[in-house]
């Protein structure tokens, strides 16, 4: 573990009515780690990734997020992360650089931070010609990437991805894996959910849901030697077939 550990699950639990979505996980993330989070549709990913950013009560069980409680200091665990989701990320009517300023603004920027911010952003991605049209224009992997940054604009240590990268064609998605990357080399700790198993070999471990409960653990290399497979599709598979 690089540094240290900035993610700590402890039975961690969400039931709604009589179902129990989330099931008992405990598990640690690593500062600068790229952790996949897996799991089939409905597994539990969604709804245990919202009570670690602070946006759902845990049933039972304890989570601490870049040293805070997600139950009783959910603001400061906000402000400390960074979430970027297929579903919700940027505004479609509003231009790349207004986007940056209205998150810029969310994540309680200065307005000369945002500037700088935002320029520096523009120059980084290379998106000079881009700036001022409406993201609603723009191809779905530069829409990803401009999400990404953004994610990033208040300088968080974590940063969730949920389904960051979906829809897009593999050469996208790789080239947006290395920006992944990138921040984890500077430090960041990069929590990600993902239906592609190529991604999933990417991380540095990886966590496999189901039914509400984390059934594997470990990185890529290990989990291909446990399972006697040769990718992590097929450690995938065994898993999410056998017990399903
Ligand atoms: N607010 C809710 N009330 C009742 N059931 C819910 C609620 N939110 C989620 N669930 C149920 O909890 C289970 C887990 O859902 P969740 O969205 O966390 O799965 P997921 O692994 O993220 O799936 P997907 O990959 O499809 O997003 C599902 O059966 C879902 O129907």
């Amino acid at each position: 573990m690089k540094n240290g550990n900035i993610i700590h699950v402890k039975n961690l639990t969400k039931t709604f009515g009589d179902f129990t979505a989330v099931d008992n996980i405990s598990f640690q993330v690593g500062k600068g780690e790229v952790f996949g989070f897996l799991g089939a549709n409905g597994a539990g990913k969604t709804t245990a990734m919202k009570m670690l950013i602070g946006i759902s009560k845990p049933s039972s069980g304890e989570a601490q997020v870049a040293g805070f409680d997600v139950k009783s200091q959910a603001e400061k665990v906000k402000r400390s992360i960074g979430y970027m989701s297929q579903r919700f990320s940027l505004y479609n009517d509003l231009t790349i650089r207004e986007n940056i300023t209205f998150f810029g603004g969310i994540y309680g920027l200065k307005k000369s931070d945002i500037k700088t911010k935002s320029q520096n952003l523009i120059d980084e991605l290379d998106l000079h010609d881009e700036a001022d049209k409406l993201v609603g224009s723009l191809p779905l992997g530069w829409k990803q990437k401009v999400a990404f940054s953004v994610s990033l604009l208040h300088d968080p240590q974590i940063i969730f991805l949920d389904e960051p990268t979906g829809g897009v064609d593999p050469i996208t998605r790789r080239k947006f894996w290395e920006m992944i990357y990138r921040e984890a080399h500077k430090g960041k700790t990069i929590f990600v959910t993902t239906h592609y198993m190529d991604e999933a070999e990417y991380c540095d471990r990886v966590s496999i849901m189901v039914a509400g409960k984390i059934e594997a653990l470990d990185t890529p290399k290990n989990l291909k030697e446990k399972y006697k497979v040769e990718s992590m599709n097929q450690v995938f598979l065994k898993l999410a077939r056998n017990i399903e």
